[in-house]
């Protein structure tokens, strides 16, 4: 086997530097609007309201602060933070310094300090509004219409909901953007996926909790029960982070709504609970996967488990970010390229809503960028992309 290359020494990086560009917009629009949310939300006291004031100061306007000794993830953050520390944040990368302002705001909110706030999941009032609203309901009575279809297009349908339902972004919703309708795919090697997922452990890097979630976890239950998987492994996130990921509790709060609504959303549900039962279904929640890192430097257990997977499916545009790494790439680079370091066949299943963008053919690359500069972060195109280790021969 040839060395894998190692084209991200090559893309520049994205950063915060440029005014009006769109990370610039994520710190200095998105960032105000959520702390107005949250406020609105929460009654948080004093304490923590000037906390979110000084935190979004800081981020728009000074330098990284490390985190206090006594926080519980110190010594993980002196690693993750020590080339960051003490330097102007708009000048790191766009990756860290968003996955750090999320750290940040769970400590500004009180997460981890020992006051009443302590443990209480900031982005809760807005999950929970998207389990009650009646897009969800909507989603869930769709499950009858699907289950209906005949195979092949129920496949379909399964992979593209779960593909769309990545727009359910609350991030991206608090953008002010769209949500309710599903574009084109940039790329599409969704028969490819379906070719790996022949009966073997399957990995889901999970990603928004709701309506992507649902759609997530259908998938996962048609996988085992069509005996496409063997046995499924779901990654989601140890704490609230980048507002609307899933947590341990919001896959049970997503179980308990589907086990609580009628037709086959329950059906759906009940199995899936007698997976996790069985250890069919196996909950996980690393720590890397609030890292503020992109895939390459993955932790060696990580690392093993992506190695024994027969296919890892990432979801959504973060994770997307963080495989292929946080770079103006050229649209045409080759996706098997960029993530020629993955330790086996990776897929990622994501709408596009920020600048990282890899391979694309040359003629939709070129149609996309003239028609729309804007398309990368306006969730109007959507990729299914696959690599395997066979690609990297
Ligand atoms: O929920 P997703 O699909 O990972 O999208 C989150 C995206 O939202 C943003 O935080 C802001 O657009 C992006 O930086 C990030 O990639």
């Amino acid at each position: 086997m040839s060395q894998p290359t190692v084209p991200d020494r090559e893309a520049p990086s994205i950063t915060c530097d440029e005014p009006g560009s769109f990370p610039w917009q994520v710190f200095h629009v998105r960032h105000p609007a959520l702390i107005r949310r949250l406020l609105e939300a929460l009654p948080y006291g004093q304490a923590e309201r000037q906390a979110f004031a000084a935190l979004l100061r800081e981020s728009q306007h000074d330098q990284v602060a490390a985190l206090s000794p006594e926080a519980p993830d110190f010594e993980l953050w002196q690693v993750w933070g020590k080339e960051q520390y003490g330097r102007p944040w708009r000048q790191q990368g766009f990756l860290w310094s968003e996955s750090y302002f999320y750290r940040r705001l769970l400590q500004a909110g009180g997460y981890f300090g020992d006051g009443g706030w302590r443990g209480v999941d900031l982005f809760a009032p807005f999950k929970h509004a998207e389990l009650d609203a009646p897009a969800f309901t909507g989603d869930l009575a769709a499950l009858d219409r699907q289950h209906a279809l005949a195979d092949g297009e129920r496949e379909r349908s399964l992979l593209m909901t779960a593909v769309w339902g990545n727009l359910a972004d609350l991030g991206f919703t608090i953008a002010g953007k769209e949500t309710g309708d599903t574009g084109a795919l940039a790329a599409d090697d969704s028969d490819r996926l379906w070719k790996l997922l022949d009966g073997g452990l399957v990995t889901v890097v999970a990603d928004n909790s709701g309506r992507e979630l649902l759609a997530d976890l259908v998938l996962v239950d048609h996988l085992l029960a069509a005996g496409r998987a063997r046995e499924v492994s779901l990654l989601v996130k140890p704490q609230p982070y980048y507002i609307s990921d899933a947590t341990p509790s919001d896959v049970l709060d997503c179980l308990d709504r589907m086990t609580g609504a009628a037709g086959a959303a329950p059906r759906i549900g009940g199995r899936l609970r007698q997976a996790l039962r069985d250890d069919r279904l196996r909950l996980r929640a690393h720590p890397f996967g609030c890292a503020p890192l992109g895939y390459r430097d993955m932790p060696g257990d990580l690392r093993e488990e992506f190695a024994a997977s027969t296919v890892t499916i990432m979801k959504g545009d973060l994770n997307y970010r963080r495989l292929a790494g946080d770079r103006l790439w050229p649209p045409t680079t080759p996706f098997a390229e960029v993530t020629a370091y993955f330790p086996g066949p990776v897929a990622a299943l994501r709408t596009v809503k920020s600048e990282v963008v890899t391979g694309l053919d040359r003629r939709t690359a070129a149609e996309l960028e003239a028609a729309d500069p804007s398309w990368r972060t306006s969730g109007t195109h959507a990729v299914i992309q696959v690599a395997t280790p066979r690609d990297r021969e």
